[in-house]
């Protein structure tokens, strides 16, 4: 499913915090967005995951204006992992991924046979099975994320959208997520703060500065020692990887 955003403009407290953002993300493909905190990232996804309507501007699913869609038809097409923690309650890490089947359940029918085998193996895919009879408040900050990967994946949608879903992941999770991100074929945007990371997984990035769009391509066009100090004010120096060729930036620390 292919995903636009085209002219997407978001204005809080008087002022601009996505500023005229045009951004594909075409069907099957990983797109990233990156820029320094505050830079608006996290409030362009929310309008693609429907938590805040664009000022101006819009978000096309396919061609369809997405909030021309019911929320439950978008949700259908649509999983979002985000930032906003505070409306988990204390259900068991089972529940909580099963509720990703909301958007597709009539009335109160239970899961049937394919769906309660959906969500074994979107937490089994999560390493989070073991966990199946856990509260969710119980958990470390990784294992929850990963328990809402799995709720995203059991909703089957056809786009992701994904708030530095690494957050709190070990090294070998982080690479079992993006690995597993660019092997489901779905259309994935997301927030990355790791530029290495970025650069691993993505076909294309997008550069946020101040709400603006500064620069877009592909990780070796973006990731130049010239823009990483532009926009991140940081000296790097860029390498490429031995085995993939995506590049990889070298950071000093102190002197
Ligand atoms: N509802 C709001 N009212 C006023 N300002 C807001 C609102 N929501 C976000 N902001 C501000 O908008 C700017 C962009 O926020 P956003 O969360 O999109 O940034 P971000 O790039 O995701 O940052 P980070 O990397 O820190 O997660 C920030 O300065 C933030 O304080």
């Amino acid at each position: 499913m292919d995903l636009r955003l085209d002219g997407v403009t978001v204005k809080a407290a008087g002022r601009a915090l996505v500023r005229d953002l045009s951004l594909h993300v075409p069907d099957g493909s990983v797109v990233g967005l990156v820029g320094p905190n505050g830079s608006g990232k996290s409030t362009a996804l929310r309008c693609v995951y429907r938590a805040l309507r664009p000022t101006r501007g819009t978000v096309w699913l396919d061609g369809t204006d997405i909030t021309s869609l019911s929320l439950r038809a978008g949700a259908r097409s649509v999983a979002a992992l985000t930032q906003e923690n505070s409306g988990e309650l204390d259900f068991t890490v089972a529940e909580t991924v099963a509720l990703g089947r909301t958007p597709h359940l009539r009335g109160n029918a239970p899961l049937s046979a394919r769906e309660r085998e959906l969500c074994r193996d979107a937490m089994e895919r999560m390493d989070v099975a073991h966990l199946a009879d856990r509260g969710v408040l119980t958990l470390s900050g990784g294992e929850r994320q990963r328990v809402l990967v799995a709720r995203c994946l059991v909703q089957e949608p056809q786009v992701l959208v994904l708030d530095e879903p690494t957050n709190h992941l070990d090294v070998r999770h982080q690479v079992g997520l993006l690995s597993l991100l660019r092997s489901t074929g779905l259309t994935v945007l997301l927030v990355l703060h790791d530029l290495n990371l970025a650069a691993a997984v993505c076909d294309r990035i997008g550069v946020l500065e101040q709400g603006r769009l500064v620069a877009a391509g592909t990780p070796a066009d973006i990731l130049t020692p010239p823009l990483v100090k532009q926009v991140f004010g940081v000296d790097a120096e860029v390498v490429a990887h031995p085995r993939t060729g995506a590049p990889q930036l070298l950071y000093t620390v102190g002197t």
